[in-house]
């Protein structure tokens, strides 16, 4: 692990330009080296979803010239063309098919991103730390700028009783996965699915005002993934170190720990946290996926709405066509654990806005040896900030996520 003192530098993997990239137009995320073997790959899929003619296939070819010039940018999470079974049928075969926008090109978009921004996936980050956001907010409106009005609350009257007294339970010496069950609610055992109140009604009021006043500004903003054309990174916001390195230090490792011992929740260095939005007329779902993350807690923020509920399915490691979803209804302030590798996504919203917080948590001792998303091991790439949470060292012994 890092020397106390020396702050820890991250990577990510280069594989970012070439692994799951996704092609709007064909509701398809693919694996990209070329074009002898995109046609071998994905031949018959893009075949059945209108890439029919030399004219579609050479615009397909058109959304990848980012990969001849190494320029590379923003990773989110993966949205895959795996088994998700999904009660309308979808498994077997492809998932769900995720949206995007009209006209949205993975790869120049990456690419955009990368050359306005640098070679970093943090390339959305226009504001490191938030300061341009702090400092507009503090001249502009003269009032404390976000994240002091919201870490302003003092931590039991932002977190949950519940969460505290989890927390505090886990970090106990004598603590065990027993009694921890016994603090929260189990979802699902076979998919070690868990729930527990984690914000009070309060904090979460207190963190939609400021998300919604972000949104509201005309400040250039990143967005979560390339999946979500609304939401809010944190690090942009400026609460990633006073809010979420925190969360994930002092609470969320204790838990994790003794949750997914297996899948380096005591390892846990780095995060990326972004809030999601879904509303009428904006996002109102997301396809199946797995998380670049070896865990993720998931706090819904509210508003009032109805649908949106997550579903699950496998690990993607070992998806079965026949897997029926598990389907897990939000409840406002509370956060759901589960592991990136769980294939999940959103349904459909019905009426209303939901907000959620999600941090992706990751363990650079687990991921340095596989890459979760090439599943190979990472061809490291220096980066700015967390990175995608890969580090140069060398691998502490933990053992890895079992595929079941
Ligand atoms: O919409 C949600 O609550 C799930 C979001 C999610 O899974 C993700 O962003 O990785
Ligand atoms: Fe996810």
């Amino acid at each position: 692990m890092a020397t106390a003192g020396v702050p820890q530098r991250f990577c990510r993997c280069a594989c970012f330009c070439s692994e799951n990239l996704y092609v709007a137009r064909y509701g398809l995320h693919v694996r990209f080296r070329g074009e002898q073997q995109l046609r071998t790959d994905y031949g018959p899929i893009l075949r059945s979803r209108g890439c029919v003619t030399p004219k579609d296939f050479q615009q397909l070819l058109e959304e990848f010239p980012h990969l001849y010039n190494g320029l590379e940018g923003m990773r989110g999470p993966v949205l895959v063309t795996r088994p998700c079974a999904t009660p309308a049928g979808a498994g077997g075969g492809a998932a769900e098919a995720p949206r995007a926008g009209v006209g949205y090109q993975e790869g120049p978009h990456r690419q955009l991103l990368s050359a306005r921004h640098g070679l970093n996936s943090t390339a959305h980050c226009r504001y490191p730390a938030g300061a341009g956001y702090r400092e507009e907010e503090a001249s502009r409106l003269g009032r404390l700028p976000a994240p002091q009005r919201v870490c302003v609350l003092p931590q039991d009257v932002a977190l949950a009783p519940e969460f505290l007294a989890a927390a505090e339970y886990s970090a106990l010496p004598g603590a065990d996965l027993k009694g921890l069950l016994q603090r929260l609610e189990t979802v699902s055992e076979e998919k070690r699915i868990y729930r527990l109140p984690v914000f009070t009604a309060p904090f979460c009021q207190a963190l939609l005002e400021e998300l919604e006043h972000f949104e509201q500004s005309d400040m250039p903003k990143g967005r979560p993934n390339t999946m979500n054309n609304y939401g809010v990174l944190l690090h942009e916001l400026g609460l990633d170190e006073p809010l979420v390195t925190p969360l994930r230090e002092r609470f969320l490792q204790p838990l994790m720990a003794l949750l997914y011992p297996d899948c380096g929740g005591g390892w846990l260095d780095s995060h990326r946290a972004f809030v999601v939005k879904y509303a009428p007329g904006q996002d109102r779902e997301l396809g199946c996926h797995y998380d670049n993350a070896e865990l993720t807690i998931n706090v819904s923020l509210g508003k009032a709405f109805t649908g949106g509920a997550l579903y699950f399915g496998d690990l993607f490691q070992a998806p079965s066509a026949l897997a029926t979803p598990l389907e897990v209804e939000h409840v406002v302030g509370q956060g759901v654990l589960h592991r990136g590798g769980q294939l999940h996504g959103a349904r459909p919203l019905g009426t209303g806005e939901r907000w959620n917080l999600i941090v992706w948590l990751r363990a650079s001792a687990v991921r340095n040896r596989l890459c979760p998303m090439c599943c190979r091991k990472p061809d490291l790439v220096d980066d700015e900030g967390f990175g995608d949470g890969f580090t140069r060292e060398e691998p502490t012994t933990v053992d890895v996520c079992t595929m079941t």
